[in-house]
């Protein structure tokens, strides 16, 4: 599907002054960046603007801050900072978004520079999308440019506000997300593999109800399967279960047998007996599972089972790990599927990681640019693989 929205390249930027809202939403330790991703994906439209003769004055927020005033600890210097290190360019940072110090601070950018503002979040109106600070934003700007694909789902002031009253377009990193994570249902190349994971069936219903309109094969691991297990009518122990999502995975299972969608859950699990980093594994098979274990990864036969599904894939989407792979025990099952994942790529296919958890699990193994896309977003992205509108993106003017 093509993306359907204006974008940089359709509006003259020479000259002008940009208002560029950007997710910035990194973490940060002792006012360090330590994952800069999403500033490195901010960088295409920031250069392409400067080169193209725009004055360009970034905002995000970074974290959840009560909206009562600054918070130090999530202020956007930072990440400022880390923007100026990767591109080499002066960039500037003003302490203040809303106020006189803001405006007078943008005033002065002149065709070239880059200016970042504080955190948009420290006022509470931003979350409120209250128009004063809508316009006071679009005030900033001749043009406004989104692309913070990864806050795109929040129709919050920085986000859809300055849209009502400067023409408003996408940057490249929006454009290439929407791009890439509908395509895979408007025409993959199939087969196509879905793997779902991560600890609740509750959060990922709808991307599961969508993925099985449209994949070949869908794969469940991670905690979630347990409530597919009670489905089957196996019991489970003490691994994470919703008994309230019961009857809708069951009702899933059906869906998928009628639509011939093969669904694939462990065979065979590693559990424990208790949640914790010195909590021991043991293989059982999966309607085997002792009263008194957990669930805590998928076992070696479920690995080759989704390993080999996975490898005869020609496209692939995964979000959520396995098992609980923050801990070193538990972490073979994600790794494993991240592995047959990179091989994808490898053969000629498509690999696409729908954000959040999934794209730690795969920096921790070192296999970040085995993939072909992994999305800057969580939420968002979930939201498209719902096949949901996001409201950034509705706000845009039509191609
Ligand atoms: N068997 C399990 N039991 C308990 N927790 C599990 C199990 N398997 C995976 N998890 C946990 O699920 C969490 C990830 O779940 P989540 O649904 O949030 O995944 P995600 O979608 O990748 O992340 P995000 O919500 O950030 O997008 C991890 O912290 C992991 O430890
Ligand atoms: O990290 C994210 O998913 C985005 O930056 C959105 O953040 P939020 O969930 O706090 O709105």
């Amino acid at each position: 599907m093509a993306f359907t929205k204006k974008t940089v390249r359709d509006v003259d930027v020479e000259g002008k002054r940009i208002l560029m809202r950007v997710d910035f939403n990194v973490p940060l330790k002792d006012g360090v960046v330590t994952d800069d991703t999403r500033v490195r994906a901010a960088i295409p439209t920031i250069k392409y603007l400067k080169e193209h003769g725009a004055g360009i004055v970034l905002m995000s927020h970074l974290g959840r801050p009560k909206g009562d005033g600054p918070e130090p600890e999530l202020s956007l210097r930072p990440a400022a900072e880390k923007l100026a290190e990767l591109t080499g360019y002066d960039v500037k940072f003003v302490d203040d978004t809303y106020g006189e110090k803001a405006a007078e601070a943008v005033a002065a950018v002149k065709p070239g520079d880059i200016l970042v503002l504080e955190n948009v979040r420290f006022d509470k109106r931003e979350k409120k999308n209250d128009p004063e600070i809508a316009k006071r934003l679009a005030s900033y700007g001749d043009i406004f440019v989104l692309d913070a694909f990864g806050t795109a789902h929040r129709a919050q002031g920085s986000v859809v506000g300055p849209a009502a009253y400067i023409p408003a377009v996408a940057g490249f990193l929006l454009e290439k997300e929407v791009d890439t994570l509908t395509s895979i249902f408007a025409e993959p190349e199939r087969p196509f593999v879905a793997i779902v994971g991560g600890s609740k069936v509750s959060s990922k219903i709808g991307v599961l109800d969508h993925l099985i309109d449209s994949a070949d094969t869908l794969i469940i691991g991670g905690g979630m399967a347990y409530t597919f297990f009670l489905a089957q009518g196996h019991t489970v122990g003490t691994s994470l279960k919703e008994e309230d999502w019961v009857e809708r995975a069951g009702e899933m299972l059906k869906k998928a047998e009628a639509k011939g969608v093969k669904v694939l859950l462990p065979v065979d699990n590693v559990v424990a007996d208790h949640f914790g980093e010195d909590a021991k594994g043991e293989v059982v098979s999966s309607d085997d599972i002792p009263d008194d274990r957990m669930g805590m990864d998928i076992g070696p036969k479920t690995e080759q089972l989704f390993g080999d599904a996975i490898k005869g894939a020609k496209t692939v989407f995964w979000n959520g790990p396995m098992g609980v792979f923050e801990m070193d025990q538990f972490a073979h099952g994600t790794e494993a599927v991240a592995r047959a994942v990179a091989e994808v790529k490898a053969n000629g296919g498509t690999s696409i990681i729908g954000g959040g958890d999934s794209v730690a699990a795969i920096n921790k193994f070192d296999l970040a640019d085995k993939m072909s896309w992994i999305s800057t977003g969580g939420g968002a992205s979930m939201e498209l693989v719902e096949g949901k509108a996001l409201p950034g993106v509705e706000a845009l003017l039509d191609a």
